[in-house]
C-alpha cells in the first residue's frame, strides 16, 4: 500500500486495519459453515459475525480509500504520471498496481513465508541443509540484486523443495470451492449439479496418508527430490496449493521467486527463533494463518 503501519515494531502495536482484516475473513469463513439463510438473517438483524463483518468492512474501506486518495494526490503532483507504471521504482507498490487494474494479488506469499520460518525453527536440520546449499552458490545477501533469482532456481533444489513442503503442510489458500457447469458424475461416483458447491480442503489433503504416505505430517523436503537430484513434479490435482486446470495461479513462479529472495536474504542475515510460549495455531481464515 506504500504505507508502513509499523506492524513489525518491537511493541507489536494494535492496528485497527489489521484486526479488521482478520475479523472480516473470519466472518466470511463463517458464511461457508452455516446455512445461507442463517447468515443472511444475521446480516439483516445486524448481529453476530455479520455485525463484526460490517464494522470491519468500514475500517478496511476507510483505510483503503485513504491510501487511494494519498496515492492519487502523489500521482497528480507528478507531472509524468507514466512514472507510476508497473515495474517503475515509484509505482512498485500494491496500491498502484490495483489502481492500474492489475488485480488478484494476494497476501499468499506472506502467509507462506510465516509458516516457512516457523517450520524452520522447528526443524534445524532443514535449516542447516538450506544454509549448506546457499553456501554453494555465489551471491551477496546484502545486495539482493547481485543475482537473478529466477536463474538461481535451478541451483537451489533443496530450498525449492523446502518451500513446496511448507506449502503442502500450510497452504496459504486453505480451502476452495467450485461448482460444476452442468450435471455430472465425479470419478468417485457422486452425482453433482450446478447448484452444488464442492469444497476441497488443501490443508486436510496435505495431511492425508492416502495422498502423501505415512509420514505425511512430517516436514520433509526430501520427498520433493528425485534420486537424480532433480525436483519431483507432483500432479497439480494432488498438490492443489496453486489450484489446477485453466484457473491455475498465474503468480506461481513469481511467488516462488519472491519467497526465495526473501528467505535467502533473511537466512543470510538473521537467526529466526519463535517467541517462547507464544501460541502458534492456524486460524479459520481465508489466508489460513494466525501467527
Ligand atoms: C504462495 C503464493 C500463492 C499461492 C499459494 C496462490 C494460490 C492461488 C490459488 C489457489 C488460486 C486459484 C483461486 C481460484 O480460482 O479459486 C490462485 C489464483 C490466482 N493467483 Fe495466486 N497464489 C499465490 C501467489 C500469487 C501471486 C504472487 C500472484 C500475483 C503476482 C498471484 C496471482 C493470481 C491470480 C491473478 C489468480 C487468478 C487466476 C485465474 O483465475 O485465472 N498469486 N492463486
Amino acid at each position: 500500500m506504500d504505507y508502513d503501519p509499523g506492524s513489525l515494531s518491537i511493541d507489536f502495536p494494535n492496528l485497527p486495519f489489521s484486526k479488521a482484516l482478520h475479523d472480516a475473513e473470519e466472518a466470511l469463513v463463517y458464511r461457508h459453515l452455516v446455512p445461507t439463510c442463517v447468515w443472511k438473517f444475521q446480516r439483516w438483524l445486524g448481529i453476530g459475525q455479520e455485525k463484526k463483518h460490517k464494522e470491519a468492512w468500514k475500517i478496511i474501506d476507510d483505510f483503503i480509500y485513504g491510501c487511494i486518495s494519498k496515492k492519487r494526490d502523489e500521482m497528480s503532483k507528478n507531472s509524468q504520471s507514466k512514472a507510476y507504471k508497473v515495474g517503475n521504482e515509484l509505482g512498485a507498490d500494491l496500491i498502484t498496481l490495483y489502481m492500474d487494474e492489475v488485480k488478484d494479488r494476494k497476501d499468499t506469499a506472506g502467509a507462506a513465508l510465516s509458516w516457512f520460518f516457523y517450520l524452520l525453527s522447528k526443524n534445524p536440520r532443514v535449516l542447516s541443509k538450506i544454509k549448506e546449499e546457499l553456501g554453494t552458490i555465489t551471491w551477496d545477501c546484502h545486495n539482493i540484486s547481485s543475482r537473478n533469482f529466477e536463474e538461481l532456481s535451478d541451483e537451489l533444489i533443496y530450498l525449492h523443495a523446502a518451500i513446496f513442503e511448507a506449502l503442502r503442510l500450510y497452504p496459504p489458500v486453505t480451502f476452495n470451492a467450485k461448482a460444476p457447469a452442468e450435471v455430472d458424475t465425479l470419478p468417485s461416483g457422486h452425482k453433482v449439479d450446478p447448484k452444488m458447491q464442492i469444497i476441497f480442503d488443501m490443508y486436510a489433503m496435505g495431511r492425508m496418508k492416502s495422498i502423501w504416505e505415512e509420514d505425511c505430517c512430517d516436514f520433509k523436503p526430501e520427498r520433493w527430490i528425485l534420486e537424480t537430484g532433480k525436483i519431483r513434479h507432483e500432479p497439480s490435482y494432488k498438490f492443489l496449493v496453486f489450484n489446477s486446470g485453466p484457473r491455475t495461479c498465474i503468480g506461481k513462479n513469481m511467488s516462488l521467486t519472491i519467497m526465495k529472495a526473501a528467505i535467502m536474504t533473511i537466512i543470510g542475515k538473521y537467526n529466526i527463533e519463535p517467541v517462547q510460549g507464544h501460541p502458534i495455531v492456524p486460524s479459520q481464515s481465508i489466508r489460513g494463518y494466525d501467527l
